[in-house]
């Protein structure tokens, strides 16, 4: 379980400045896929660094499984939107997903493993010896996924991970994300300025509105397993997606 409480984030030292997050209170439960939707420059990012220990907040709390978050905590793993900046080129694909295992004390022969495991779930087995810069960007995001998992996280924060991707790579890689999160029962949190891909992806949305307060908090109760087109061809994902539209616009009535 993951609970946010009156967390508040001011960049700089301008106690006067205005916040990047003002008020935000939410929980997320285990294994839950929470969406959080919300324009561009509403604070969504600033919210995944201080859920993720990469940056302090200036005052609340988040507490992880009832321990408070101060840095980056080891059953978390994070998947960002530049998939280019987050692989090292001079590693293979293979080096890339295990070598942060190194740092959490896995043996070598339990690093490999779980590199093999996670590259074969993300479809990638046959690319090991590779280099991030010979595959294409929609690969690169899968070795980024993989590593990710082969961390074997509880939690999996994404921040916009597809959102450079082109739409058939991204509808591949969200309903490769649904088979994970079932397979490897792991939470996770994810950052969207799409609202087709929240309603699509989610148990739950949240819409945040500047600066990043919890405008709205919706369940999504569309049948699983879902399917890019039966699923979206659906009335109430229409609802939803009028919905939470709505509240993006900060239409009164949606709220
Ligand atoms: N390192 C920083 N120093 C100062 N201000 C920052 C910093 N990072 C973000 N901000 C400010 O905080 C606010 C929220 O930014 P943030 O990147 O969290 O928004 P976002 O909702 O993720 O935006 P986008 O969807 O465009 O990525 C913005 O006003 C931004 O200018």
């Amino acid at each position: 379980m993951l609970e946010v409480s009156r967390l508040r984030k001011v960049y700089g030292a301008d106690p006067q400045a205005a916040p990047a997050i003002d008020d935000v209170t939410f929980s997320v439960a285990d294994r839950e896929f929470v969406c959080i939707l919300g324009s561009s420059g509403c604070g969504k990012s600033t919210l995944l660094r201080c859920l993720s220990g990469l940056i302090p907040a200036t005052s609340g709390e988040i507490l992880l499984h009832g321990d408070p978050v101060l840095a980056p905590p080891k059953d978390m793993a994070f998947v960002f939107q530049d998939y280019s900046r987050s692989l090292l080129p001079w590693m293979t694909v293979a080096r890339n997903v295990s070598f942060p295992l190194r740092y959490k004390g896995v043996s070598k022969e339990d690093a490999q493993k779980a590199t093999e495991e996670a590259l074969e779930a993300v479809g990638l087995s046959g690319r090991q010896k590779r280099y991030p810069w010979q595959l294409s960007g929609g690969m690169q995001q899968r070795v980024a996924i993989a590593r990710a998992l082969a961390y074997r996280p509880k939690i999996l924060l994404m921040d916009e991970p597809f959102a450079s991707l082109d739409a058939q790579t991204r509808f591949d890689l969200e309903d490769l994300l649904l088979d994970i999160w079932r397979r490897f029962d792991v939470t996770v949190l994810f950052i969207t300025h799409d609202i087709d891909e929240a309603v699509y992806l989610a148990d739950r949305v949240l819409v945040l509105e500047a600066p990043a307060k919890v405008a709205l908090d919706v369940d999504i109760p569309l049948p699983r397993p879902r399917d890019q087109l039966k699923t979206k061809q659906l009335p109430e994902f229409a609802e939803l997606r009028t919905r939470l539209f709505s509240a993006i616009q900060r239409e009164p009535a949606a709220l």
